[in-house]
C-alpha cells in the first residue's frame, strides 16, 4: 500500500495542506493573534519540511526546536486543538484517507508538551 507520505500527496501535497491549514488559521480569531508580525512564508516552509520529515518523507527538518520556536507565546491547550482542527480540515479537503490523517496526528502529538505552555 501507499505510505503515509504518499497518501499526503508527497511534498507537493504536504505543501498544499500546510498552506490550507495556515489560511484557515489566518481566519480564526481564536488564534490568529499569535501570528501577528510572523514571516508566514517561512513558517509554511518549515512546517512543510517538518511534516514531510516526521512521516518518513525525503526531507530533513533543520529549523528551530518546537520548544524554542513557541517559547513565551502562551499557546494554550485550546489554541493547539484549534490548529489541529484546521490541519484535519485541510487534510479532509485534500482527501487524505483517515488512517493516514491519524498517523500524521500521532506523529505530531509528542510535540504538544513543547508547544503548549499552561
Ligand atoms: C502540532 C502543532 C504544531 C507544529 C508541528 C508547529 C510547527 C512549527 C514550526 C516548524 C515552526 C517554524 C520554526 C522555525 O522557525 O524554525 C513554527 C513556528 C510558529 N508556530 Fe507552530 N507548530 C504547531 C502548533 C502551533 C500552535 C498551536 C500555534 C499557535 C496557535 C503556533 C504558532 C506558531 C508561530 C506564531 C510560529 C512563528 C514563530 C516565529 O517565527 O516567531 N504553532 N511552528
Amino acid at each position: 500500500g501507499e505510505s503515509v507520505y504518499q497518501q499526503l500527496g508527497e511534498k507537493e501535497g504536504i505543501s498544499a495542506i500546510v498552506e490550507e491549514m495556515l489560511y484557515r488559521v489566518g481566519g480564526d480569531e481564536r488564534i490568529v493573534h499569535h501570528f501577528d508580525g510572523v514571516d508566514i512564508v517561512h513558517v509554511h516552509e518549515q512546517i512543510t519540511l517538518q511534516v514531510c520529515d516526521v512521516v518518513g518523507g525525503p526531507c530533513e527538518y533543520k529549523g528551530e526546536t518546537m520548544q524554542v520556536s513557541h517559547e513565551g507565546m502562551g499557546v494554550t491547550h485550546a489554541d493547539f486543538n484549534a490548529l489541529v482542527e484546521h490541519l484535519i480540515a485541510a487534510m479532509e479537503k485534500h482527501e487524505v484517507p483517515v488512517a493516514a490523517q491519524n498517523q500524521l496526528l500521532a506523529a505530531l502529538a509528542p510535540m504538544y508538551e513543547d508547544i503548549v505552555q499552561e
